[in-house]
């Protein structure tokens, strides 16, 4: 199975990495130079995998280019929700007839966007709770082992799949089917509707929100407002979603979410692909979501200031 991972940022390298490192035959593709050039001249430095102290070396091949990479048999979709678009634009050269392309992102409308552009066929939607973080060009940090669930949009049961799943389980990607992965996609996105952008406008780690009282409340009031809209939207959901971003504040309690680190270096968010994501579902649906509303606004709001780098 040729495998290509566009998108070579922190977790682009931490699964195109692992694969590889199991002998599978992956490109990485990212728009940054000094990375790609890094990866091909040293291999990817992977800290964490043997042991906190240790740095794993593993051999891969990268390019900027997809002419480069030409087709593949999977294309793994890692760059940030507010990249899909533009990314999605660069897929031609990787496709062959047959070629699938899995998303693992975090948010809502990141398949959506493949199959408009490439066939909804093509397309297969996973989750993934492995953490991963980007270190420096040539470098990443796994910060957590988790699983990946992968299946048909459809939830149909296919071949393809279980072709992966098998592949990623060779790898140490703890990998299985699911025939519900919208559910799974937005069991994933209340956790992040949660936690993230209340994160991000406070400037606190994870558990800090549990300590405030106040912050709590606006945790369980946005995940609340996005579980009306996936029943609304006839989605299946998992029981107690706030129960389980809290469960997640807990166990993450010294993570500085993504949402906030991006904010701090001054970048876009995902916050259109998650607290957004869930207003403008809840304005099709009719359902009223006016503290996702509150935050996706807060959040666009405070990162003018950072991208401008105005004082505030
Ligand atoms: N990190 C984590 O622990 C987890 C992340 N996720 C999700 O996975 C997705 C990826 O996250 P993460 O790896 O952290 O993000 P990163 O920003 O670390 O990686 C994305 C990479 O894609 C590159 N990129 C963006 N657009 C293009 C393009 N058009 N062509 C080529 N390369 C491009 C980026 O370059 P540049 O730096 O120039 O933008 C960056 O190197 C997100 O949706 C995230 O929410 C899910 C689970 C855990
Ligand atoms: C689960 C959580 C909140 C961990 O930090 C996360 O997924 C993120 O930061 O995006």
């Amino acid at each position: 199975m040729r495998i290509t991972v566009l998108g070579a940022g922190a977790m682009g390298c931490l699964y195109g990495g692992l694969l590889a490192r199991s002998g599978a035959d992956v490109t990485l593709i990212d728009r940054k130079a000094d990375h790609v050039r890094s990866l091909n001249e040293q291999g990817l430095r992977l800290e964490g995998l043997d042991g906190a102290e240790k740095t794993s070396l593993i051999p891969l091949r990268a390019t900027t280019c997809p002419e480069e990479a030409g087709p593949a048999d999977l294309v793994i979709v890692l760059v940030k929700a507010t990249d899909t678009t533009a990314a999605a634009e660069r897929l031609g050269p990787l496709l062959a007839p047959h070629t699938s392309l899995l998303t693992l992102q975090n948010g809502l409308g990141n398949a959506e966007i493949l199959a408009e552009r490439w066939g909804a066929e093509r397309v297969l939607v996973g989750t993934s709770s492995f953490g991963a973080l980007f270190v420096e060009p040539g470098c990443v940090r796994l910060t957590g082992r988790g699983q990946t669930h992968l299946g048909e949009p459809g939830g149909i049961h296919s071949s393809r799949v279980e072709a992966i799943v098998a592949r990623f389980n060779r790898a140490g990607l703890n990998a299985a089917a699911s025939d519900n992965v919208t559910g799974l996609l937005w069991d994933k996105l209340l956790v992040n509707v949660g936690i993230n952008a209340l994160t991000a406008i406070a400037g606190i780690p994870n558990g800090k929100i549990l300590d405030a009282p106040a912050l709590t409340t606006i945790l369980e009031a946005a995940v609340a407002e996005a579980a009306a809209v996936a029943a609304a939207a006839g989605v299946t959901i998992t029981a107690d979603p706030a129960g389980r971003a809290k469960a997640v504040a807990t166990a993450t309690a010294t993570n500085r979410s993504s949402m906030l680190r991006d904010m701090e270096r001054g970048q876009v968010t995902e916050i259109d692909a998650i607290n957004g994501a869930v207003a403008r579902l809840g304005r099709h649906w009719g359902v009223a979501t006016p503290v996702n509303e509150t935050l996706t606004l807060l959040v666009k709001g405070l990162t003018e200031f950072r991208i401008s780098n105005r004082a505030y």
